[in-house]
Parts: C-alpha cells; sequence; structure tokens
C-alpha cells in the first residue's frame, strides 16, 4: 500500500487555497506518482469562524491547539499574513518534527534567518521559494545552481500587484485605483495592498534574498524605497513616447561599503530585459562572475503560481534534495563593477496657489551633492521625489516636452535638455 504524507494548510486565502485544491484536485494523481506517497490534507488554520464548504474529515479550525493535537503532521504549508503569530508557530511546528513550507515574506524577511537556523537544529527543513516571485524557481536557482558563480547584481521586479498596474494602465489607460482594484480581486495584491504599492513587498523579497546570496541584509533605514502610489497615466504615456516603460526595479548588489538596495519605479527601454516583463509576471536579471547573465521570468503572485512553489518546495523536501538552507557562498567583493554614478530624479510639486502640478526632471551625479540639494529644493516647494532613471555605459538623449520647462528657475543648473534611459543591464 503506498505510504501517506499528512499535511495540515495555516491560511485558506488565496494561498492556502490554491495549495488545497493543487494537491487534492488539479494535480493530485501527479504529486503522488513523483513522491511515491499519498497526500492527505488533515487540518486548516483559519482567523474566522465563516463557513467552508470542505470535506468533513478535515478539521477547520480558528484554534492552533486543536491543529497541534493532529497525530503525526509531516508537513505544514503556512500562508497566513505577518511575522505574528506565524513566527511562533513556526516553531511550535519545526519543534513537533513537521517540515515548514511558508509562503510569508514578512516573517521571512525579518525572522527568516533565525527560522533557518532553528530548523537546521531541529533536522528539519523550512523552505521559502513561494516567498519571492511567486511560481518563479529564482531562490532554488540561486541556492543549488549558483553556488560557484558570484552574484554580482541582481536586478528585478518583484512585485506581481505593482506591475499589473502598471502594465494595465498604461496598456488600457485605466487609472490607478481601478487596476489595483483588480489587482486584488485576482488575488495578486496582499491583504494590505499599501505593502505592494508602497514597495514594501519587493523589499522584503530583496531582503530574503539578500540573506541568501550574502548571508546578510543591508540596513534597513538605508534602504531607499519608492513605491508607485504616486505614478500617473501621463507618466506612463510620457514614456511611451519615448520607449521606455516604468517598472517598479529592485537592485542588489554588494559593493564596498556593503550591500546596496533600492526599490524604486525606474523607466527601462525597450533594449533592457526587463522592459518585456508584463502584467503579473516577474522577471530577475542575475549578473555572475562566471555563467554571465541570466534572467528569469514568470508568473510573480496569484493562487496557482503560488501553490506551484510550495508544491515544489514538498517534493524537493521528499526527495532529500538540498533545501533553502544556508549554503557556503564565496563572498564576493565587487571591485571591478562599474558604480552607476548618475542617475535622473524625478520630481512632483505643486504649482504655487494652483491645482496644477509639475514635474521636475534633473540629470545628477548619484554620488555627488546634487542629490541633496534637489531633495531640499523639493521639499521646500512641497513636493516629493517619487522615482529615478538609471543609466549606465552610452546615454541616449532625448528632448524633454514642453511641460519640463515650464519651471522657471533650474535649481541647481542642471541639464534639464536631456533624458537619459536605462538601455541595458
Ligand atoms: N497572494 C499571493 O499571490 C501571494 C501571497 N503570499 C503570502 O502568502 C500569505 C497568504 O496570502 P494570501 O493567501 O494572499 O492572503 P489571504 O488574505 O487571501 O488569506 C490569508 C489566510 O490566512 C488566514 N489568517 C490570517 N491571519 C491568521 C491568523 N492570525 N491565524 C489564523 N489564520 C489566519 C485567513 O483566515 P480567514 O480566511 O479566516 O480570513 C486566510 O484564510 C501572506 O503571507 C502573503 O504575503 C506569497 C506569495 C504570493
Ligand atoms: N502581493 C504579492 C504576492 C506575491 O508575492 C505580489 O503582488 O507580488
Amino acid at each position: 500500500m503506498m505510504k501517506t504524507v499528512k499535511v495540515v494548510l495555516l491560511g485558506f486565502g488565496t494561498v492556502g487555497s490554491g495549495v488545497y485544491d493543487t494537491i487534492l484536485h488539479t494535480h493530485q494523481e501527479k504529486l503522488e506518482k513523483v513522491i511515491g506517497k499519498k497526500v492527505e490534507i488533515v487540518g486548516i488554520l483559519v482567523k474566522s469562524e465563516k463557513e467552508r464548504q470542505l470535506p468533513r474529515n478535515i478539521i477547520v479550525t480558528t484554534k492552533i491547539d486543536e491543529i497541534l493535537a493532529l497525530p503525526k503532521i509531516d508537513y505544514v504549508f503556512e500562508a497566513i499574513v505577518g511575522i505574528e503569530p506565524a513566527y511562533s508557530y513556526t516553531k511550535l511546528f519545526l519543534d513537533r518534527g513537521c517540515h515548514v513550507i511558508s509562503a510569508n515574506k514578512e516573517l521571512l524577511a525579518n525572522r527568516g534567518e533565525e527560522l533557518m537556523e532553528y530548523a537546521l537544529n531541529k533536522g528539519k527543513f523550512l523552505t521559502f521559494e513561494a516567498a519571492v516571485a511567486g511560481g518563479i524557481p529564482l531562490l532554488r536557482t540561486i541556492i543549488q545552481l549558483l553556488q560557484v558563480n558570484g552574484i554580482l547584481v541582481l536586478e528585478g521586479i518583484l512585485n506581481g500587484t505593482s506591475n499589473y498596474i502598471l502594465s494595465k494602465m498604461r496598456n488600457e489607460k485605466l487609472s490607478f485605483g481601478e487596476c489595483l482594484q483588480e489587482a486584488q480581486q485576482l488575488g495578486y495584491a496582499e491583504a494590505n495592498p499599501e505593502s505592494d504599492i508602497s514597495g514594501r513587498d519587493a523589499f522584503y523579497k530583496q531582503m530574503i534574498l539578500s540573506s541568501l546570496i550574502y548571508h546578510e541584509q543591508p540596513d534597513w533605514e538605508k534602504v531607499e524605497r519608492i513605491g508607485i502610489e504616486q505614478v500617473a497615466l501621463e507618466d506612463l504615456a510620457l514614456g511611451e513616447v519615448h520607449g521606455l516603460r516604468l517598472k517598479l526595479l529592485a537592485s542588489l548588489k554588494r559593493v564596498d561599503e556593503g550591500i546596496k538596495a533600492t526599490v524604486k519605479p525606474t523607466f527601462v527601454s525597450s533594449e533592457h530585459p526587463l522592459y518585456n516583463v508584463e502584467g503579473v509576471d516577474n522577471g530577475i536579471v542575475i549578473k555572475t562572475d562566471l555563467v554571465g547573465t541570466l534572467m528569469l521570468q514568470g508568473p510573480g503572485a496569484g493562487s496557482k503560481a503560488t501553490a506551484s512553489a510550495m508544491i515544489e518546495d514538498l517534493v524537493q523536501i521528499e526527495q532529500q534534495k538540498q533545501p533553502l538552507q544556508k549554503v557556503h557562498r564565496y563572498s564576493y567583493q565587487n571591485q571591478n563593477e562599474k558604480e552607476n554614478n548618475a542617475s535622473i530624479q524625478l520630481a512632483v510639486f505643486p504649482l504655487q496657489n494652483k491645482e496644477e502640478w509639475l514635474r521636475l526632471k534633473a540629470v545628477i551625479n548619484e554620488n555627488s551633492k546634487h542629490v541633496n540639494i534637489l531633495q531640499e529644493v523639493v521639499k521646500e516647494l512641497g513636493g516629493s521625489i517619487y522615482g529615478s532613471f538609471l543609466y549606465e555605459g552610452e546615454l541616449e538623449s532625448v528632448k524633454l516636452p514642453v511641460l519640463y520647462k515650464r519651471y522657471p528657475v533650474s535649481p541647481i543648473g542642471l541639464k534639464r535638455d536631456q533624458l537619459n534611459v536605462v538601455n541595458s543591464f
């Protein structure tokens, strides 16, 4: 007779229900064939008492003790929201000898390193492929398949909701609010979508990547994080005129001073590898010192994509492949890397006594005093810097539209007749 593995689900929302459907319906046969065992869901933990149409042999409860009391649980799929109680539950289940498969980015960004250590000491697996870039097998690629390669730079679209919103706004000329609402209905957005649009979700994923790649995270306070909340249809239309698309880009690299990470809306040109990453897709470009530049792309959010990553984690553990635990990684010093030393800052501020907003674009050197001066000027005018263009190597210039020329004086002698663009990674 076929052996059985017993599974509990913590959370039965977009992710939990996706895992449930995959195990018991869409991929049951294939899964059992691959691991040579039956997979039985024995319990589901939820938060609210509402009625759910689920088989009677599955305990559905709001009480963690009832789940913990179940005999012999092999796997826990953790798909609830926030650090607590997920942190405590993860430890409780590891103590009980269960493997934990988590999708919870906030937990892993904050307490992941400690929990990985905890799991290792218990001789159990804590895996979390689903927590970064949805269905894309990114973490396993980095941890298992790029062990000798030194990762020089990682740049990616790590939030499906933001990319969905920006693509939809640009393609269908819909408002920010309408697009966000759709992303929520499709199950892409977080329970609190502020996390998606403020860049916090992408930041959490970036911090998990930093822990896995560099075994440390940068000082969170020093990470520049800008969301897409202020992006207007006209910004996207303007970009389009110049052949550019706005993406919420997360960038991570080791520099002499430590780890440099940023999350910000960035215009990319059609030559950039992330230009065609559209809709809910995520895309990650990894530049290494051995294989060169790699790119991974695929669905970054949603029920199926996340369930796929979590189920494949279970398969990996069953097959005793190396889990997403710490692997000694050659600590690469980024000495030969050319620093991006310039960017175009985008600022918005209201015109005096008018409801009209003016946008300023400025070519500045990232490392120069211009950054601070620009920030001061914009602050004084009651606006905020909300994005930047990055560039590397040769620049392409295009003329700025008239709107920008209405700014009366150049506050810091900036070149306002140029618009520089990222052409390549
Ligand atoms: N949606 C996505 O595409 C992805 C989400 N994630 C992550 O997966 C996790 C779940 O996301 P998602 O399914 O979208 O969220 P949902 O809001 O759709 O579902 C959350 C589920 O968790 C339950 N829950 C929340 N808090 C508690 C608690 N304290 N105790 C018990 N149950 C709780 C809720 O119970 P109830 O049903 O009673 O409300 C609900 O069933 C999050 O950490 C998210 O960041 C990761 C990758 C992709
Ligand atoms: N809300 C997240 C879900 C996946 O991690 C996103 O949109 O990327």
